[in-house]
C-alpha cells in the first residue's frame, strides 16, 4: 500500500473529535477506498485536557497550530476551528502557501476568502476541499462539481441551516419556545459558537454564495446575500402558515436571471419562506438540510441529509481526505477548487427583488382600534398589492404597557417584491403598527 496521507488537525470539538472517531471506526475500511491510510500525524486544540471520549494520548499534541503550516510529515491540514478570518484563516493561508492542501468545514472563511485561498491553492498546486461548509454531511459540493457538471445550472436552493431547521420543525411540531429549542440545539452540537450567525441567517448566506459560485461558475459574491433569519417568528405565524396549508422554512435561494439589458445577473437570498405543504422542502426537518439544483439536462436534482452534527459533518471532511489519498497529492488532478479556475469565474452583477414576482405573507401587530384595517388595506392598493386572504386574530403579544392588540395577517395574491416593499413603506410610522411587518415570501414553483 501507497505511503499514509498524513493529516494534521487543528481544532478537535464537534467536527474535529467526528473525525478521529469515525477515522479510528472506518480507518481500514477507508484505506482499502482510498488505496492508502489516512493517518492523524498531529492534533491541536485550545484545550488539551478536554474530555473529548477519545483516547487523545495517541495522538501528536501541538500547542500552537499555526506550527502546522510549516511542520514538515503533514500533506494535509484540516482546519476545524472556525471564524472568517484570525487563527483559521492564517493557518489556511500558510498551510497552502508552504505547499499543503486544506481540507476546511469553515464556511464563513470559504465565503470570504474562498477565491483568494483558491488561487493560492491553484498556484501552489495543491488542493483546498470543503465539503462540510455546505450542507454539512450532503455530499453536495461533490454532487455539483462533479455529477452534475454536464449541466447548466440557472437555479439553486434549499435548506442550508440545521440549527433553524431544527427550531422551526420542533416549534412547529411540539409548539414550544424558540429559546429553549434554540438551547437544544446548541446542546446538540448543530449551533455556530456564535448562534447568531443561525437564526440571522449569515450561516446560510455564507452557504448560499459558495454554492451559487459552484453551481454557476461565478465568483463568490456574498455581500450583497440579503438574509434575513427567523428571530422574530412566532407561534402565531407558525399556526397561521399550518392553516394556510404551509410550513415555514429558512431558505437560500440563488437564481441567475437578467436585468433589462439581457445581462447576467445573480440573485441571493435567505430568507424564512412559506413551502406549500406538498413540496419536498415541506417535510424536511430537524437539523436535516435539503438542496434542489436544477440542471437543463439533468432535471431537477434533489440532495438530502444531515447538515449538520458531529456524525455527518465528519463523514464529508474524511470525503475530502479521500479524494485527496485518491491521487497523488497533488491538488490540480482533482481540479480547481470552484470546479472553474478563480481567474475564468464569471462576475455577475447582484440582482434586485423588486422585479421577482410571488406570494407574500405578512404578519402584523397592530393597535386594535377602528380603522386599521381600513388603513392598511389602503396601504396595500396604494402600493398595487392586491389581498387574497386576511386573518384577524384577537390575540396578540400585547406591548409592556398594555394596548389592547391584535394580529393581523394577510396573504398577497402573486406580484411583484417591489409593490409589497411601496405598500410596507406606506405604513411606515403609523402609530397603529406596534412593530415593523413581517414579510415572508410563498415559495413558487
Ligand atoms: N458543528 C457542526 O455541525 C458543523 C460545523 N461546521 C464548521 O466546522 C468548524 C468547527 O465547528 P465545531 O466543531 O462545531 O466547533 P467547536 O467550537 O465545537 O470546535 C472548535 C475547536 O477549535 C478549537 N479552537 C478554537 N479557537 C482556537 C484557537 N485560536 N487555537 C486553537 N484551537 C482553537 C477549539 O478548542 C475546539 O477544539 C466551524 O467552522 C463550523 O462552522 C461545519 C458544518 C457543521
Ligand atoms: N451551524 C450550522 C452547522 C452546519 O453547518 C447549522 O446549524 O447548519
Ligand atoms: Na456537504
Amino acid at each position: 500500500m501507497a505511503q499514509p496521507l498524513r493529516i494534521a488537525l487543528a481544532g478537535i470539538g464537534t467536527v474535529g473529535a467526528g473525525v478521529i472517531r469515525l477515522l479510528e471506526a472506518n480507518g481500514d475500511l477507508i484505506a482499502r477506498r482510498a488505496g492508502r491510510r489516512i493517518e492523524v500525524a498531529a492534533v491541536s486544540a485550545r484545550d488539551r485536557s478536554k474530555d473529548r471520549g477519545i483516547a487523545m494520548d495517541r495522538y501528536a499534541w501541538e500547542d500552537d497550530m499555526g506550527a502546522f503550516a510549516t511542520r514538515e510529515g503533514i500533506d494535509v491540514v484540516v482546519e476545524l476551528v472556525g471564524g472568517a478570518d484570525g487563527p483559521a484563516l492564517t493557518l489556511a493561508r500558510n498551510a497552502i502557501a508552504h505547499g499543503k492542501s486544506l481540507v476546511t468545514a469553515n464556511k464563513a472563511m470559504i465565503a470570504h476568502h474562498g477565491l483568494a485561498l483558491a488561487e493560492a491553492a491553484e498556484a501552489n498546486r495543491v488542493a483546498l476541499k470543503f465539503e462540510a461548509a455546505v450542507a454539512g454531511g450532503i455530499p453536495v459540493i461533490k454532487g455539483l462539481r462533479e455529477g452534475a457538471a454536464a449541466n447548466a445550472i440557472e437555479r439553486v436552493y434549499g435548506i442550508l441551516n440545521g440549527t433553524c431547521n431544527y427550531i422551526l420543525s420542533t416549534m412547529e411540531d411540539t409548539g414550544r419556545d424558540f429559546a429553549e429549542v434554540l438551547a437544544e440545539a446548541q446542546a446538540k452540537g448543530f449551533a455556530e459558537a456564535d448562534p447568531s450567525f443561525d437564526i440571522d441567517g449569515i450561516d446560510a448566506a455564507h452557504k448560499l454564495a459558495i454554492l451559487a459560485s459552484i453551481a454557476f461558475g461565478t465568483r463568490i459574491d456574498f455581500a450583497p446575500v440579503a438574509a434575513t433569519g427567523i428571530r422574530r417568528i412566532i407561534a402565531a405565524d407558525i399556526a397561521q402558515a399550518d392553516a394556510l396549508g404551509y410550513y415555514i422554512r429558512l431558505l437560500g435561494i440563488a437564481e441567475v436571471t437578467r436585468d433589462d439589458n439581457g445581462a447576467h445577473c445573480l440573485f441571493q437570498r435567505v430568507h424564512p419562506y412559506l413551502v406549500p405543504r406538498d413540496h419536498p422542502l415541506a417535510h424536511v426537518d430537524g437539523a436535516t438540510n435539503a438542496v434542489v439544483a436544477e440542471g437543463n439536462f439533468s432535471g431537477r436534482l434533489l440532495f438530502q441529509g444531515a447538515g449538520a452534527g458531529d456524525g455527518p459533518t465528519a463523514s464529508a471532511v474524511v470525503a475530502d481526505l479521500i479524494d485527496i489519498a485518491r491521487h497523488t497529492g497533488d491538488g490540480n488532478e482533482i481540479g480547481a477548487p470552484f470546479s472553474i479556475p478563480v481567474a475564468e469565474l464569471e462576475n455577475m452583477r447582484p440582482a434586485s427583488a423588486e422585479r421577482r414576482v410571488g406570494k407574500a405573507y405578512i404578519r402584523m401587530i397592530v393597535a386594535d382600534r377602528p380603522g386599521v384595517l381600513a388603513e392598511i388595506a389602503a396601504a396595500m392598493r396604494d402600493g398595487g398589492v392586491s389581498i387574497e386572504s386576511l386573518i384577524q386574530k384577537a390575540s396578540a403579544p400585547s406591548p409592556a404597557d398594555g394596548d389592547e392588540t391584535v394580529l393581523v395577517a394577510l396573504v398577497t395574491h402573486e406580484g411583484p417584491e417591489g409593490n409589497v416593499n411601496a405598500a410596507l413603506r406606506l405604513l411606515e410610522g403609523s402609530p397603529s403598527l406596534i412593530e415593523p411587518p413581517l414579510v415572508m415570501h410563498i415559495l413558487g414553483d
